[in-house]
C-alpha cells in the first residue's frame, strides 16, 4: 500500500470546475489501478471566492494548499469580475498563490500528437516532430514589479515595472538547463536584450551559467524572432526558457501548434517536490457551463503531477498513453474537431480516457 498523498483541489471559475471534475475521475481511476491513496480537499479560489468570501485567495485555501503534497487547479476569471479593483480580481489570486507557494518555475510542454496535426492552423509538414517545453519564470518580472498611476502632462499615466535580480534568473535558468539535459540537450533562452535592461542581465546570467552545461547547445533568441520561429521551425526547439510575460505569450502561441489551448498542461514548481498543476488555458467564459471544454490539458496536468511531485512515473505514462489512444481512435472535443457535429462533451472525453486506462 502506498503512502497517502494530499491533493488540494481548487477548481475556480468558468470551465475550471468542468475540466477538474474529469481530472478527479482520473485520480480515482489511478487509485483503483495502482493502489494509490489520495486525500483530496476542495477550496474556494478566484471569482467564486470573491463572491463567497470577499477575496480571490482566502487564507484557508492558501493554508490547505500549503499543507498538501500538490495542488490541482482549474482556471479563474470571467467578465463578472473584469471591472473589479486589482485586489478583487481573480487573476490577483492566481499571482498570489504562485508567489505565496514559491512556485518560480512554470513548465509548459507542447507536444504535437500526429493524429491532431489537422486540428492545428499550421501546415502538418511544419509540425512534424514538434515536442518542446516552455520553462517560464513565474514569480518575477513585470507581473510583480511596482505598478502605479500618476498625473502627466498628457493626462493620467500608468506604470508597470519589469525587474529581475540575478538569483531569480539563475534558479530558473539552471532548472531549464537541467531539463534540457534530460531531453534533446538544446536550450533557447528568449529575451529582448536589444532593448530591455532586465533582458541584458538575463542574457549575461545565462552566459555565465552555460559553461556548467557544456553538453547543452544554447541559443539566444530575441522574443519577437522567437514568436516567428515558433511558427516557422517549431520542431527545432527543445527547451525554451524565458521571463514571465514572454513565457505567458509564447506558451499560448505554442498551444496552437498542438491544435488547441485545451491540450496544454502545466506544472508550477519551486525548490522541492511540491507543485501546482493546471491547464495553460483560462476559464473560457464563451463555452463555460455548456460541457464543451476539452479536459485533456487538465488530465495531462495530473500526469505531470504524478511524474514531477509524486514519482509515479508508470501512472503518468499510462494517462498520457490513454489520451493518445483516445485521440488515435478519432475521438475529439469541439476545439480539436474538424467536424463539430461529432464533437464529444467534456465528460464523454473524460470517460473515454479513464476507460482507455483500463486496457
Ligand atoms: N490560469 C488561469 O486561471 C487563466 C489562464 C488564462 C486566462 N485566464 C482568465 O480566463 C478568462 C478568459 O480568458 P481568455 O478568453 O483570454 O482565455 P481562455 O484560455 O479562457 O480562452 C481562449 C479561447 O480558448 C478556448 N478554450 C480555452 N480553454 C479551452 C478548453 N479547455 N477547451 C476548449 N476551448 C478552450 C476558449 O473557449 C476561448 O475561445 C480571463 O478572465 C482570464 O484572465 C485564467
Ligand atoms: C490569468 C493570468 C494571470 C495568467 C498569467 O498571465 O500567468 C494566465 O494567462 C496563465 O497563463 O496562467
Ligand atoms: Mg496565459
Amino acid at each position: 500500500m502506498s503512502e497517502v498523498k494530499k491533493i488540494a483541489v481548487i477548481a475556480g471559475d468558468g470551465i475550471g470546475p468542468e475540466v477538474v471534475a474529469e481530472a478527479e475521475k482520473v485520480l480515482k481511476k489511478t487509485e483503483e489501478l495502482f493502489g494509490y491513496k489520495f486525500e483530496k480537499e476542495h477550496g474556494l479560489f478566484g471569482g467564486i471566492a470573491i463572491d463567497e468570501k470577499g477575496t480571490p485567495l482566502p487564507q484557508d485555501t492558501l493554508e490547505m494548499c500549503k499543507n498538501s503534497d500538490a495542488v490541482l487547479l482549474g482556471a479563474v476569471g470571467g467578465p463578472k469580475w473584469d471591472n473589479n479593483s486589482k485586489e478583487l480580481r481573480p487573476e490577483t489570486g492566481l499571482l498570489g498563490i504562485r508567489k505565496e507557494l514559491g512556485l518560480f518555475s512554470n513548465i509548459r510542454p507542447a507536444f504535437v500528437f500526429d493524429c491532431l496535426k489537422e486540428a492545428s492552423t499550421i501546415k502538418p509538414e511544419v509540425l512534424d516532430g514538434t515536442d518542446l517545453v516552455v520553462v517560464r519564470e513565474l514569480t518575477g518580472g513585470i507581473y510583480f514589479g511596482e505598478k502605479f498611476r500618476r498625473e502627466s502632462e498628457f493626462g493620467e499615466e500608468a506604470v508597470d515595472t519589469c525587474a529581475y535580480n540575478v538569483m531569480e534568473v539563475e534558479r530558473i535558468v539552471k532548472q531549464a538547463f537541467e531539463i534540457a539535459r534530460t531531453r534533446s540537450k538544446k536550450l533557447a533562452s528568449v529575451d529582448k536584450a536589444n532593448v530591455l535592461e532586465s533582458s541584458r542581465l538575463w542574457r549575461e546570467t545565462v552566459n555565465r551559467i552555460a559553461p556548467d552545461y557544456p553538453d547543452v547547445e544554447l541559443e539566444h533568441v530575441l522574443v519577437d524572432n522567437c514568436a516567428m520561429q515558433l511558427l516557422r521551425r517549431p520542431s527545432s526547439f527543445d527547451v525554451i526558457v524565458t521571463e514571465n510575460m514572454f513565457g505567458d505569450i509564447l506558451s499560448d502561441e505554442a498551444a496552437m501548434l498542438t491544435g488547441s489551448i485545451g491540450m496544454l498542461s502545466s506544472a508550477s514548481l519551486g525548490e522541492g517536490s511540491f507543485g501546482l498543476y493546471e491547464p495553460v488555458h483560462g476559464s473560457a467564459p464563451d463555452i463555460a457551463g455548456q460541457g464543451k471544454a476539452n479536459p485533456i490539458a487538465t488530465i495531462l496536468s495530473v500526469a505531470l503531477m504524478f511524474k514531477l511531485s509524486f514519482g509515479y512515473q508508470e501512472a503518468g505514462d499510462l494517462i498520457e498513453k490513454a489520451v493518445k489512444d483516445v485521440l488515435d481512435a478519432g475521438h475529439r472535443t469541439g476545439d480539436i474537431s474538424t467536424d463539430p457535429s461529432k464533437a464529444l462533451s467534456t465528460a464523454e472525453m473524460g470517460d473515454l480516457i479513464i476507460a482507455a486506462m483500463e486496457k
